[in-house]
């Protein structure tokens, strides 16, 4: 029952999952590793419920290997499902109970369940523990499916877009939570939109597109981020206009000025940059070179890359710009 020794928490070979004639995944492969938090990352209609609902036992897959916690997950197995967590996309329908009674009924369902109030507090309930379930607002019912999804101390938990509907404050209480887990060694798979919540908790992620993992690996080499050269830019003030650029470090790369006046230098080397820029500017009585920014690609950078290369007509009916616009947005 429990994961063999090098064995990952979440092993999966050639899945697939048609709905019909809709080929949702087709042949993804992917690794979990032991007290990671991985992100799966992608646009609408990608696969990626699909994937975790089969990882959680919840869908049959139509062929493939997968390994979770040592098992098959379409064999379900009770002492097996004890280990996982789940907080699903769809806010839960909890009748009419009260916040703690909810989170008792869940507790009771596994062997060794965190302390009720504790999980209520951790979720940021504590005020609300006596209120109705249904009374909640959008934001503290998404906060109960969390506790639901964490009160039975899983080994590994599956988040899917956890945080969609909290405010700001929440959605950092909720990254406290992923870390707790993370800090005692619990596996979690986060699936989410937030390219700012995968980089703040995740180490590794897979973007899927279209069924298939395009690209897998840590967040800070991803789609080779770590490799891509630095821009350096600034408005060319009246004094530089026309001047000719002071000599600069190998491999820096000045692109052509546009309509905006703005100058934009690639390189591998911004502080040797700058180091030649600043004096050749002060030189020609410029201070300041106007709205200079040193900007390296960010996740999203790569990430929206990443889909425009990739994106095939991944959500049915949805045009490619369409899926690129709602690429990290949501
Ligand atoms: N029960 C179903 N019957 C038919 N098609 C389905 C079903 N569930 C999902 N699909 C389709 O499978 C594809 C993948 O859906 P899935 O929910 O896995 O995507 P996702 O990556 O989680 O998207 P989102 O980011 O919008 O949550 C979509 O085109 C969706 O319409």
């Amino acid at each position: 029952m429990a994961t063999a020794v090098g064995e990952h928490p979440v092993s999966v070979r050639g899945l697939r999952k048609s709905y019909g004639d809709w080929h949702a995944v087709q042949g993804l492969d992917l690794d979990i590793h032991q007290g990671e938090v991985f992100a799966l990352l992608g646009p609408n209609g990608a696969g990626k419920t699909t994937t975790v609902e089969i990882l959680e036992g919840v869908r049959q897959r139509t062929g493939g290997d997968v390994r979770v916690l040592g098992c098959d997950p379409a064999e379900d197995r009770r002492e097996w499902r004890a280990r996982i967590g789940v907080v699903p996309q769809t806010t839960g329908a909890y009748s009419d109970l009260t916040v703690r009674e909810v989170v008792e009924h869940f507790a009771a369902f596994y062997p060794n369940p965190l302390p009720v109030g504790q999980v209520i507090d951790m979720v940021g309930l504590g005020k609300h523990e006596k209120k109705q379930s249904t009374d909640l607002s959008g934001g503290q019912a998404r906060r109960l499916d969390v506790a639901v999804g964490i009160v039975g101390d899983p080994d590994l938990i599956f988040l899917d877009e956890p945080t969609t509907g909290l405010d700001p404050v929440a959605r950092r209480e909720a990254w406290d939570l992923v870390r707790y887990f993370s800090e005692r060694g619990r596996t979690t798979v986060l699936t989410t939109h937030y390219l700012d919540e995968a980089e703040a908790l995740c180490q590794r992620a897979a973007v899927i597109v279209a069924g298939r993992v395009v690209q897998c690996g840590p967040l800070a080499e991803f789609g080779g981020r770590s490799q891509t050269p630095t821009t350096v830019s600034f408005r060319i003030p009246p004094e530089l206009a026309g001047r000719t650029l002071p000599s600069l470090p190998p491999g820096a790369d000045p692109a052509p000025v546009g309509a905006d006046g703005v100058l934009r230098i690639g390189t591998h080397a911004p502080t040797a940059l700058l180091a030649a820029l600043v004096p050749w500017a002060h030189q020609a009585g410029v201070a300041e070179l106007p709205e200079l920014r040193v900007h390296r690609p960010t996740l999203e950078d790569v990430y929206l890359e990443l889909i425009r290369q990739n994106v095939d007509g991944t959500d049915r009916g949805a045009d490619t710009s369409q899926l690129i616009s709602q690429a990290g947005t949501r």
